[in-house]
């Protein structure tokens, strides 16, 4: 579960606010536990913001550059400008999601404060729309609400509130599609998919919203319609809305309160939205009469694709001649000095005590919501196991007619332990056939965690506990059908033994690619990760090398004893061969041999213990790579976040060292 604890300081140095360390809110007033959202505002600042990234040289390029600035409750600024000009990395800086990559400077404040954003407060929509493809926009909305709202709702009033939510971003046609998109199948058109993501996220009623590009892929009167619910939105219920935005409509353009116009990196206008015609028109580029001003402005700012541009009388000017002129003129204007004014008041406002504060569903709900919506998920998305069933089927038939009723002959020794090691490796190893859905499951969870939709605990134990019904059945059928053509030895509980063997690796293997899919979101790397991986705990597992010939360094200490291939093959070899007798040699003479002396003898197995410890040894290191794995999506989410912070803290204090070396650093 999330842990919900932070600090705040007024008027430090810097901050990096986010929605990961969800925190405390200073907020005055008082909580509508009821429908899970405060009945203040939230007013962010932000002074003299750099953000800066590395060139991989050893230098650093400055995207965005000095930024001031503030977003006020029952306004909507919007964020414009050419592509590439910093819009994104704005929004991400002020909502604490800027990239390990980058370092960033300058004060970012809320409602006066530094202080990361309290669960629930605010919500970022991504310009990707990273959404479970088999649901309908309906299920998709049901479960999100049923994740996202506190548990003082009912189960209805949450249905009512995803249904409101679905009209008002005018989906009712489109609720029962499927968000679609993988396997072929079209599902939602992009525009749609674009709406679904902002239902998701205002499914809360947060009191901050971050939109990036929320009208890209929807048609002007889309577009408009969309818009013109979040401006009422925002109106209705005093919510602040920051949104980035490429090439809005006219009519669209008169929704803004504020506008923040930007070229690389810079401010060229901010202030209201109608009052930037007229800063144009006075620095020599009026808009001209039937033009959409928005059109003008990205078109006078925009020097991708250069050209002169007509000023006034004065003639003539390069693009980039009419950006300094523009920002000059925006520096030294009344209306920066408004900003500057309005930034320092609301800094000024004094706020309440800090206080914790989560308002969300309760942890148990959390864990079954997302159960059900993960086994959903992996029934429908064909890909994630139903092909690997096929395939673990047809391969079993084909190890069940090579090896067919194997009798107890001298060579069925050699092939008994043939059959046994290919089924708990290279079976095992085809789990990495579901590396590209558990991929997909990795990013919507991390969408949704940065949201603060539930924590990373509810998450493993609802992916492991929808994964399990599925992995006994794929080592169930296969494992009967090769385990009973084979003729292996009988009784059930031998059986059993074998099918409980092939789970946990399974298991296993599918926790480790989990892990792998949490630190190499990369498809192709991933499964070389993987595999690669895998590979080297198979030579190491005391098959393809016996145990005492395995080199000593690495291979045998410490290889040989983590693989969890030993443990399998060992445990399946004892399951196997206790019990059973063979021939002495291959023409029957020499008496008989026993199992177990083969597997003491020849096969070094360690037979001090019985085949249970094995099976025990197995289940310890499948807790232990989901405990890993929890604490890996832990550290992804906290610890980079630190270091980043901590990279940054330096960044700033060398910046203030070389621009006054006298100064003494600030430490926050
Ligand atoms: N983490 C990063 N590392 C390196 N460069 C970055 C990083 N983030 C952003 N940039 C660069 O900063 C510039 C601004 O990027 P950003 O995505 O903020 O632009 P944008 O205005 O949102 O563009 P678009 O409208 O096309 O989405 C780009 O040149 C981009 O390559």
């Amino acid at each position: 579960m999330a842990s919900f604890h932070g600090s705040s300081s007024r008027h430090g140095n810097l901050e990096i606010t986010s929605s990961l360390e969800v925190v405390s809110m200073p907020i005055h007033g008082q909580v509508d536990v009821e429908k899970g959202f405060r009945n203040d505002g939230i007013m962010l600042t932000w002074e003299d913001l750099w953000v800066t990234v590395s060139d991989g040289k050893g230098n650093r390029r400055a995207i965005i550059q000095g930024l001031t600035g503030y977003a006020r409750p029952g306004e909507l600024l919007a964020i414009m400008g050419p592509s590439g000009c910093g819009k994104s990395t704005l929004l991400d800086t002020l909502a604490g999601r800027l990239g390990a990559n980058t370092r960033q400077a300058g004060d970012i404040l809320i409602n006066g404060y530094k202080q990361a954003l309290a669960y629930g407060t605010s919500a970022y929509v991504t310009q990707e729309d990273t959404l479970i493809t088999t649901l309908t926009v309906k299920e998709a909305m049901y479960y999100s609400a049923q994740l996202q709202l506190p548990n003082s709702m009912s189960k209805s009033e949450k249905k009512e509130r995803a249904d409101m939510t679905i009209r008002e971003m005018g989906l009712m046609d489109s609720s029962n599609t499927r968000i679609g998109g993988s396997w072929g199948v079209k599902g939602l058109s992009g525009g749609q998919k674009r709406r679904v993501s902002i239902c998701i996220e205002i499914l809360t009623r947060p009191k901050l919203l971050f939109l990036d590009e929320p009208t890209s892929g929807l048609d002007s009167a889309a577009s408009y319609y969309v818009m013109s619910r979040i401006a009422q939105l925002d109106q209705r219920e005093g919510r602040t809305i920051i949104a980035s935005i490429h090439q809005p409509s006219s009519e669209v353009f008169q929704l803004f309160q504020s506008l923040c116009l930007l070229s690389a990196g810079r401010v060229v206008y901010f202030g209201p939205a109608w009052a930037a015609n007229q800063f144009f028109a006075s620095n020599g580029f009026p808009c001209p009469t039937l033009q959409n001003p928005s059109d003008h402005f990205l078109k006078t700012i925009n020097k991708d694709f250069d050209e002169d541009i007509e000023q006034g009388s004065i003639g003539k000017k390069t693009t980039e001649e009419v950006i300094d002129i523009l920002v000059t003129s925006f520096k030294s204007s009344d209306a920066y000095q408004e900003v500057r004014r309005q930034v320092s008041e609301i800094c000024k406002q004094e706020g309440g005590a800090q206080e914790k504060k989560r308002i969300h569903a309760g942890f148990l709900t959390q864990c079954l919501v997302l159960t059900k919506r993960s086994s959903v998920n992996m029934t429908r998305d064909l890909g994630y196991y139903w092909l690997r069933l096929v395939i673990y089927i047809a391969l079993s038939i084909g190890v069940g007619t090579i090896y067919y009723n194997v009798g107890s002959s001298y060579n069925s020794i050699q092939a008994r332990g043939a059959m046994l090691m290919f089924m708990a490796t290279f079976l095992t190893f085809m789990a990495i056939g579901g590396f590209p859905s558990f991929v997909e499951d990795m990013k919507v969870f991390q969408r949704e965690r940065l949201n603060g939709h539930y924590g990373s605990t509810a998450f493993v134990i609802g992916n492991t506990l929808s994964a399990m019904p599925y992995l006994l059945l794929i080592s169930l059928i296969p494992g009967a059908l090769s385990y009973y053509l084979t003729g292996l030895q009988r009784g059930l509980d031998h059986f059993m033994y074998f099918v409980a063997v092939l789970f946990t690796c399974m298991m296993l293997v599918e926790s480790l690619m989990m892990i792998v899919a949490s630190l190499v979101p990369n498809f192709l790397m991933g499964i070389i990760a993987g595999s690669g991986i895998q590979g080297l705990m198979i030579l190491g597992g005391g098959f393809f090398r016996l145990p005492n010939d395995l080199p000593k360094p690495f291979w045998k200490f410490p290889l040989h004893y983590i693989a969890f291939h030993r443990f399998a093959y060992q445990g399946l070899y004892k399951n196997e061969f206790e019990g059973l007798s063979f021939p002495g040699s291959q023409t029957g003479g020499r008496g008989s041999i026993r199992g177990v002396d083969i597997l003491r003898d020849q096969w070094q197995v360690q037979m001090g213990y019985s085949k249970w410890v094995d099976l025990g040894v197995l289940l310890g290191m499948l807790v232990f790579y989901r405990f890993m794995f929890l604490c890996i999506v832990k550290v992804v989410e906290k610890g980079l976040p630190g270091i980043q912070k901590i990279m940054s803290l330096r960044a700033n204090q060398k910046q203030q060292i070389m621009e006054n070396p006298n100064a003494t650093p600030i430490h926050t």
